[in-house]
């Protein structure tokens, strides 16, 4: 919050000119896996319209993405969970009669090719594959931490959704063995167990019921992330997951998007990131003598941007975003279209779409002031404005 006050997780744009679902979803289509559907609920117009708009296959030989929402097929419940969403939409999977089904979230930053966990899958027997990878124990709680067999390291012994008191690793207790999101499952058994699930009180969720389920009949697999090797990978970005769940995790992604050497590598077009946008025109930067530079180091910067007599450092500007002179911005991340007044400041900031800031405004600078203008500061001081917010000085 604020940003999916008004929007799906998987819509919230990321990197100037990306959705998260795109990083999902280019990942999918360059595994080679070319029938997709995105099983969408709350919220989720910006979502669907993305979707339709930008990914668009070709039909000829049968591939697709389509956005699917909760129709109320079975009963008159939405979503009721992940496992639900997935049960609800069996329909899809007995349409296709897939052998194999790839799951995965939609609200994370990393690449990821799925076909070497699908072949996992299939050598190893294994009803249901989980993708796995190492995170400090202190974060255990956000994830599914994965136990492994002691005689078989590839299946999992145990599996405990979003544990209070984790277990480290064997050989580095400050560690845990985290779910990434991303399963594989063999077909049959995918219905079944989602099946089943909907007849028990459970939270009808893939990693809380679904996951342990497979574990408690010894047919769950393990699949190490960081065996994975994706085309283009640099000794940088190798092995990189983020979980942008939180503001802090989503603004520090965007913070390793542009370092020198940037930990997440945009610019690997063996295995490229898709999405679209508009035809806008490239973009500008203008005024160059005096106090009155326009400029941006160490930033991304999206087509349609003007940056006219002012300073940015360290950030990321989604299209169509405009600064004007003496504004000075740095370490923050602006949605498309946020225009920026004379003399404004700006320091470690989110700012959605369209917000206009105006002249001599300061963000991030004096906290206090901040929440008094009903801005949203972060535990660590990140300031976020939310969509549609009128920002007074
Ligand atoms: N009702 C619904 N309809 C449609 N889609 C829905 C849905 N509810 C959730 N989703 C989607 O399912 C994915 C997983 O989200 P969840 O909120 O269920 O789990 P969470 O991300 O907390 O943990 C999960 O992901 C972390 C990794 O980030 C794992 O460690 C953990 O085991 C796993 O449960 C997301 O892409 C979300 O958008």
């Amino acid at each position: 919050m604020p940003l999916t006050a008004d929007r799906a997780k998987p819509a919230v744009p990321f990197a100037g000119i990306y959705r998260l679902i795109d990083l999902a979803l280019s990942n999918v289509v360059n595994s080679g896996y070319l029938q997709v559907v995105v099983l969408t609920q709350y919220k989720s117009h910006s979502l669907d319209a993305h979707v339709t708009k930008t990914w668009r296959m070709s039909t000829l030989l049968g591939n697709y993405v389509t956005t699917v929402p909760a129709q109320q097929r079975v009963d008159k419940n939405w979503y009721l969970g992940s496992a639900d969403a997935i049960y609800q939409s069996l329909n899809l999977i007995h349409d296709e009669r897939p052998d194999i089904v790839v799951v995965v979230g939609a609200d994370h930053v990393y690449r990821m090719d799925f076909s070497a966990m699908v072949e996992q899958h299939i050598e190893s027997g294994a009803a249901c594959t989980v993708a796995a990878i190492r995170q400090p124990i202190s974060l255990a709680n956000q994830f599914g931490v994965i136990e492994v067999d002691d005689d078989d390291p590839s299946k999992i012994a145990a599996f405990l959704e979003k544990p209070s008191e984790p277990k480290g690793l064997p050989d580095n207790p400050d560690e845990v063995l985290a779910s990434m999101g991303n399963y594989v499952f063999t077909a049959s058994a995918l219905e079944q167990a989602v099946s089943a699930d909907r007849e028990t009180e459970s939270n009808h969720d893939m990693g809380g019921d679904i996951v342990p389920w497979f574990v408690a009949r010894g047919e769950a697999g393990v699949y190490d992330f960081k065996d994975n090797e994706v085309p283009g990978a640099t000794d940088r970005d190798r092995g990189y997951w983020r979980d942008v769940g939180t503001i802090e995790s989503y603004y520090d992604a965007h913070m390793d998007l542009i370092s020198i050497h940037p930990v997440f590598n945009l610019y690997n077009y063996e295995w490229p990131i898709y999405t679209s946008h508009s035809p806008y025109p490239p973009a500008k930067f203008v005024h160059g003598s005096g106090d009155r530079i326009g400029e941006a180091l160490n930033s991304a910067v999206s087509p349609g941007v003007v940056v006219s007599g002012a300073h940015i450092y360290a950030s990321v500007l989604s299209p169509l975003v405009k600064v004007h002179s003496y504004a000075s911005i740095q370490g923050s991340v602006l949605l498309d279209g946020v225009e920026v007044h004379r003399h404004a400041q700006i320091r470690r900031a989110i700012i959605d779409k369209f917000v206009v800031i105006p002249e001599g405004c300061q963000i991030g600078i004096d906290h206090e002031h901040d929440r008094a203008r009903g801005l949203h500061v972060t535990e660590s001081g990140i300031v976020v404005v939310g969509k549609g917010q009128v920002v007074t000085r």
